[in-house]
């Protein structure tokens, strides 16, 4: 199975209220070069918005985010997510996310998850929220005892601060919301997206970190 990981070194992080912006929105990222999108079930409008994009923009690889019950994820499958994002991790939502059949990255913010996963056979997560729970130095420490676990660290990431995950050894990809100002989404300005997502699509590691 693909891992999300490799799909793309950064990962939008979508919240759609209006169910008529998903379509623009998602070609202007793809247009900008980040074809992985995650389109959070945070709002209403989510589950349609994953439905819509998957019909109508191909070149999207569309997933979930904020997927935490079994309802969830069947619901996200269904509606044509090809990954699954969590922000914590049950064993109720593991194994829901495990038959799914799609790729899918549990949320950790502490050691006791990490290793919880990697008992499970799980060796990808997510790490949220990352400048919350510690950021770069923490998860340069947990590559000593851990280096098997690899995280796509979001939340409060920006593109001043992507390239140090992404420089770090045990960072597949980093996700966030930055290319999508709450203003430029309102107005529409669906060109100022594909800009700013060109611009983090061209973020790579800033150096080796460890
Ligand atoms: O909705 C979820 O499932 C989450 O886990 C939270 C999001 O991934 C982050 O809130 C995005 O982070 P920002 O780039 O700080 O906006």
């Amino acid at each position: 199975m693909a891992s999300v990981l490799d799909l793309a070194p950064v990962v939008p992080v979508v919240v759609v209220d209006d169910p008529s912006d998903a379509v623009p929105l998602a070609r202007a990222l793809v247009a900008g070069g980040l074809p992985a999108i995650e389109v959070t079930l945070r709002t209403p409008a989510g589950l349609d918005a994953i439905r819509e994009i998957a019909d109508a923009v191909p070149d999207a690889m569309v997933g979930a985010g904020t997927v935490i019950t079994p309802e969830q994820v069947r619901e996200s499958v269904a509606a044509g997510a090809r990954f699954l994002v969590s922000p914590g991790w049950t064993d109720v939502l593991l194994d829901a996310m495990r038959a799914s059949g799609v790729p899918y990255l549990p949320g950790v913010s502490t050691t006791s998850e990490v290793v919880a996963l990697l008992e499970r056979g799980v060796r990808e997560m997510k790490f949220f929220p990352a400048e919350a729970a510690g950021g770069t130095a923490y998860l340069k420490s947990l590559y000593g005892p851990l280096p098997q676990a690899r995280f796509c660290p979001t939340g409060g990431i920006g593109p001043a601060s992507a390239p140090d995950y992404l420089a770090l050894p045990n960072v597949g990809c980093v996700g966030g919301s930055w290319m999508l100002p709450a203003d430029a989404v309102a107005a529409r300005d669906w060109g100022r997206v594909e800009a700013l997502a060109r611009e983090a699509a061209g973020l790579r590691g800033s150096g080796a970190q460890v």
